[in-house]
Formats: structure tokens, sequence, C-alpha cells
């Protein structure tokens, strides 16, 4: 395990930040913290980096007991939402500037500047300075200089988080491609879901300041810890009493399935090759939303004021309404 993180916890005041986290992170894997605002996602990446310091609790970077250690001797390369690099220097000089103040032999900072350039894809402009580049490139800039000192684990406080949504988008395939490259151990903090399920081999998924669950985004998507997390990562209706995704209910326009909950199509959407159907269900209060192929619905010969019968498809993931546990950590 590259990081292993062992009972912390972290308080401001009498507010708790972070409560009894548990987490370790194989060598070269990128996991995504990801949570809503003020979860503890940055507070736990800053204390992984040193930044912070935990009240109680261990933090392993590679086998070394790192919690008493300052940012400087972790070598973890890091990188925030807001880039800092040095406006003065040119972009050669701003990812050789961390090999220099270690004294590297000139033409060692020479080539890895170059390698490092070619992979951030910026080499034409090694002679710019910061301020001519476009906020992407800024941030890959930032990128490569953290990669330089070869850190051991890098950690990325939603580095896309500044950008518009295409330029953000397009960074998102890119990171996810050098990680493939390069292989370095990376965590980084998002609040964007795709985000997270697009680019992590492991999402840990923190709210309150406890982790809700961790899992691959398939596990995760599939098999949510609870009602929480299944929210969180993709949408969610009510049927009776259950909470499912709405591509999990089967529609029937006669009843038929035992237990199948009678109601009428009130609203239909199509929406490219789906059509979202807003159902008003007999004895409860509000609709279910079910979506379906327009294949599937033109077959129903559905339109508004269908009488249909709902029901969980089979082998649909549910998550019962009333209770919401406090949850065990799943882990993968
Ligand atoms: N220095 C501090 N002093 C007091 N409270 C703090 C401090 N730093 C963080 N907090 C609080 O701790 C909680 C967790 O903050 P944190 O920045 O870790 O959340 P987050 O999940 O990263 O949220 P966001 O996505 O908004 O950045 C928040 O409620 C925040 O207000």
């Amino acid at each position: 395990m590259s990081i292993e993180v062992r009972g912390v916890d972290k308080r401001y005041g009498d507010f708790v930040a972070l409560d009894d986290i548990n987490v370790s992170l194989p060598t070269g894997q990128l996991t995504a913290l990801l949570g809503p605002s003020g979860g503890g996602k940055s507070t736990l990446l800053r204390i992984i980096a040193g930044l912070e310091t935990a009240d109680s609790g261990t933090v392993e970077i590679e086998g070394v007991n790192a919690t008493r250690l300052p940012p400087q001797k972790r070598n973890v390369g890091f990188v925030f939402q807001h880039y800092a690099v040095f406006k003065h220097m040119t972009v050669a000089k701003n990812v050789a500037f961390g090999l220099e103040i270690r004294k590297r032999p000139k033409a060692e900072v020479k080539a890895k500047v170059a390698e490092l350039l070619e992979l951030v894809h910026l080499s034409q402009f090694a002679h710019r300075l910061p301020a001519q580049l476009s906020g992407g490139q800024r941030q890959r800039l930032a990128l490569a200089r953290a990669l330089a000192v070869e850190p051991t684990v890098l950690l990325l406080d939603e580095p896309f988080g500044a950008l518009d949504a295409k330029v953000r988008k397009e960074l998102r395939d890119w990171l996810r491609r050098l990680h493939d490259e390069v292989h370095v151990t990376t965590v980084f903090v998002t609040h964007d879901q795709e985000e997270a399920m697009e680019v992590a081999d492991e999402i840990v998924v923190i709210n309150d300041g406890r982790i809700e669950q961790i899992g691959t985004p398939d596990q995760l998507y599939d098999e949510p810890a609870n009602d929480f997390v299944m929210g969180f990562l993709g949408e969610v209706t009510q049927l009776g009493s259950l909470r499912l995704r709405p591509h999990d209910i089967e529609v029937a326009v006669e009843p038929g399935v035992p237990g199948s909950s009678a109601g009428v199509v009130t609203r239909a959407l199509r929406v490219g090759f789906e059509v979202r159907l807003t159902v008003d269900v007999e004895g409860q209060a509000d609709p279910v939303l079910v979506v379906l192929s327009r294949t599937h619905a033109r077959a129903l010969d559905l339109e508004l004021g269908s009488r249909v019968w709902l029901s969980p498809t089979t082998g649909a993931t549910t998550v019962p309404v009333l209770a919401v546990p406090r949850p065990e950590v799943a882990s993968a």
C-alpha cells in the first residue's frame, strides 16, 4: 500500500471535520476523494500532504510513518485549484525550478524538462510566460512542475475546478492518459461525480467528515452502501418503499406482476434515445421517474394519460426508503 491512513480525526474547535478516517490506497492507483462541499475531502488531502496535522491517527506513505514529517520530507507533489506557478519564470524554468534547487546536473535538468513538457503537451510553449498560457495549459504546467521532482505521491485538490466545462473534460481525459503512462500514485479531490466516475480507479466517498463507501466506480454505482451514495452517484427515484434508479423500473400496460404499483403517465419527455416518464402512482405523494429506451416506449404505445403498472426490474439496485443507516465502510 502506498498510502495508509488510520484512525484520523480532525476538529476545528467543536466542529468535527474528519471522524475516524481509515483508508488504504495501493501504489500506482488513481483515487478520487468525492463528496459534497464541506465534507472533509480537502482536509484529508492536506493531512496526507502534511499541510495540516491530524488530532489523532497516523499517515503512512510507502511504508514510512509520515504522521510527523513536514510536507517537504514526504516526497509528495501537490497541485491546487488555483495554479501556483512562478509568474516571472518561463514555462521551462518553472518546471526546472524544483530540480535546480536540488542541485541536479544541468544536462539532467534539461532532459527532464524536455521530457515533462512533452508529457503535458507544452513543448512548443517552453519559452512563454505563464500569463501567455490558457487556464488549462497553466494547470498542465502546474502538473509538470509537481511531477518534476518524481514524487512518490501526487495530490491534486480540485485541479480543474476553476476551468470551464469543456476544458475541464479535456483535462480529465488527459489526466487519465497521463496516469496510464506514468503510474504515479495519485489522489485527487473533486465534488463532481462524473469526473470521479470517469477518471478514478477507485473512489472514496466522503460526507460529513466520514467515509460513506470505498469502491470502484462500478461498485459504487451498482452496489451503493446506502441512500447517500446512491443519490450522490446517479439519478434516484422512489417506488413504494424503495429507492432505485429510474432505468431499473419495469413498465407494464396491464396489471400482471404481483406487487406492481398502478399509476398514470403525466409527462413524457424524449431526450436523445431515451424517454423519461413522470408517473403519478396511487398512494404515493411524489411522482415516480422512469427512464426507458425510445424503442421500448414505442412498443408499449405510451402517451400522456396512459395507465401503467410499475415494478423494480429483476436485479435492480434498491435501497429501502426509511432506513438511512450509518453505513459500515464497504471496502473494495
Ligand atoms: N482552518 C479551518 N478552520 C475551521 N474550519 C475549517 C478549516 N478548514 C476547514 N474547515 C471546515 O472543515 C470542513 C471540511 O472542509 P474541507 O475543505 O475539507 O471540505 P471539502 O470536502 O474539501 O469541501 P469543498 O469541496 O467545499 O472544498 C468544512 O466545514 C470547513 O468549513
